[in-house]
Parts: structure tokens; sequence; C-alpha cells
């Protein structure tokens, strides 16, 4: 008998409804969907389709109107959190930034360090342990912002627009960096992204989201094998895939 992996997620007729002073707004609808252990899951859709609140329920910041959401696991899911900004601490290091996370969960400043610093090596920032938030380029925040995110192991690590705020050639880099990273820590992950060659070079699948209130108009799956490199750019699928996204989006 083979055995059936459960979902790492289970999103099931979510709603969610916002008091506004002159009344209700509703920023999702009936929104159901699963995603699995290890994947990689980008949400695509115009400005206002809740894409940002969707993130923000399963981070229990919202309360959801109606529906339910569903985690595997024996133990309340740790979640990883990073946003269109760092939103670093002024008055800590890179590596005091980092090790925040793993301070507030009770453990002892020395070995919080030695955690911190093997991730300021995964992210590339080996020689800015030191270094001043405000002295950091936006890549090199982000960074930091990604390994505070990933120290405390999270059973879910979810991207707002993580390198919305970047320029092009810079966010092409932190994408590849994002992969290279996600290849060698396998989380399972939901990103929002505008950007549809960002979603198809790191998505396992690519959910599209109409506009408000916002529901999955599309759930993709992306055939492009793995390990996978910026040249897939120019390819004939990933051309055919993105018209795809693009007229999904309207
Ligand atoms: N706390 C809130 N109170 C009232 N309305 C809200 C609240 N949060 C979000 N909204 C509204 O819900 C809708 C969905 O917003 P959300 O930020 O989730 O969209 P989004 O798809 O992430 O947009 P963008 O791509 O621009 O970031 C918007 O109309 C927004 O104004």
């Amino acid at each position: 008998m083979t055995e059936v992996t459960p979902p790492a997620l289970d999103i099931s007729h979510l709603s969610v409804n916002f008091e506004n002073g002159s009344g209700e707004l509703q920023a999702l609808d009936d929104v159901t969907f699963q995603v699995w252990p290890q994947e990689f899951v980008c949400l695509l859709g115009p400005s206002g389709s809740g894409k940002s609140t969707l993130l923000r329920v399963l981070a229990g910041l919202v309360p959801p109107t109606r529906g339910e959401i569903r985690f595997s696991g024996d133990h309340p899911p740790r979640i990883g959190y990073v946003f269109q900004h760092a939103n670093l601490m002024p008055w800590r290091t890179v590596i005091e930034n980092i090790m925040l996370p793993l301070e507030l969960q009770g453990v002892s400043p020395p070995e919080a360090r030695r955690q911190a610093q093997t991730w300021v090596e995964r992210v590339g920032l080996s020689g800015f342990e030191s270094a001043w938030p405000r002295d950091l380029s936006g890549g090199m925040a982000q960074r930091v912002a990604i390994a505070r995110a990933l120290i405390h192991d999270p059973d879910l690590l979810l991207l707002d627009e993580p390198f919305g705020a970047l320029d092009a050639l810079t966010r092409e880099r932190m994408g590849a960096e994002l992969l290279h990273l996600w290849q060698s820590q396998r989380k399972t992950v939901l990103m929002v992204t505008h950007s549809i060659s960002e979603a198809l070079l790191l998505a396992d699948r690519v959910l599209v989201f109409t506009p408000r209130p916002g529901r999955v108009s599309l759930d993709l799956t992306v055939p492009l094998p793995r390990p996978r490199s910026d040249d897939l750019r120019y390819t004939l699928e990933f051309a055919h895939l993105a018209r795809q996204l693009r007229q999904a989006i309207g």
C-alpha cells in the first residue's frame, strides 16, 4: 500500500472581509488550495487581489472570516516571514539581527551567535557581521531578513515581494541566490511576486489571483526542470508559460 503524504498546508474555502468605515470590503473569496511539503509556490495577481492578506492570515495576523486553514505536523507551525522592506532593527548589527529569533526562543546568546554565523555565511554576508543596517545595500539588507526568517527552521516560509524594492539586476541575482538556498534547505515556501519570470524561475506552482475579491483563477504547475538557471528565460517553453500567466492575470 502506498502512503499518501498529507499537504503541509491545506486552505479550504477561505474568505476574508475587512470593515472599512463605510461597510465591508471583501479581500479574499472562497480560496481553496493545498501546498505540499517542500513545495515552492508563487502567488501572482493584480494589486489588491488579496495576496498579502493571504500571507497575513497564514501568519495568524488576520483572522479568516470564513473557511479553514490546516497545517500538517504535531506542533503549531513555525513561520518565517520576509517583507518587501527588510525591517531590520537599526540598533543591532547584521549578526545581532539574524540571531534575534533564537534569542526570543531562549537560546543562549553564544549559541545564537554561533548559529547566526552559519547563516551569515549561507547568505553571502561574511565580513559584514558587525555592519549596521544603515550601511547595507537593499540586497544585503534583504539577505539579512532572509537569514533571520530561516534561522529558527520554519515549517513555512512566507515571502511578500521580497525583491520588489530592488533594482532589476540585483533582483535577478537575489532570485538565483534564493533558489540556491531553497535547493539546500528545502522549505515549504509561499511567495508573492509581481514578476512573471521570477515566478517561473523559482516556483513549482504558480497560483494566479483574480482582481478583488481574490480567488484562484489559475493553478499552474511549472514543468521546467531543476536545477534552473537564468538562461531558461530565453527558451520557447518559458515564453509559452509566461504568456499563459500573462493572459490569466488579464
Ligand atoms: N487591514 C485592512 N483593513 C481594510 N482593508 C484592508 C486591510 N488590509 C488589506 N485591505 C484591503 O484588502 C484588499 C487586498 O489587499 P492586499 O494587500 O492583500 O492585496 P495584494 O494583492 O497583496 O496587493 P499588492 O499586490 O498591491 O500588494 C485591498 O483592497 C486592501 O486595501
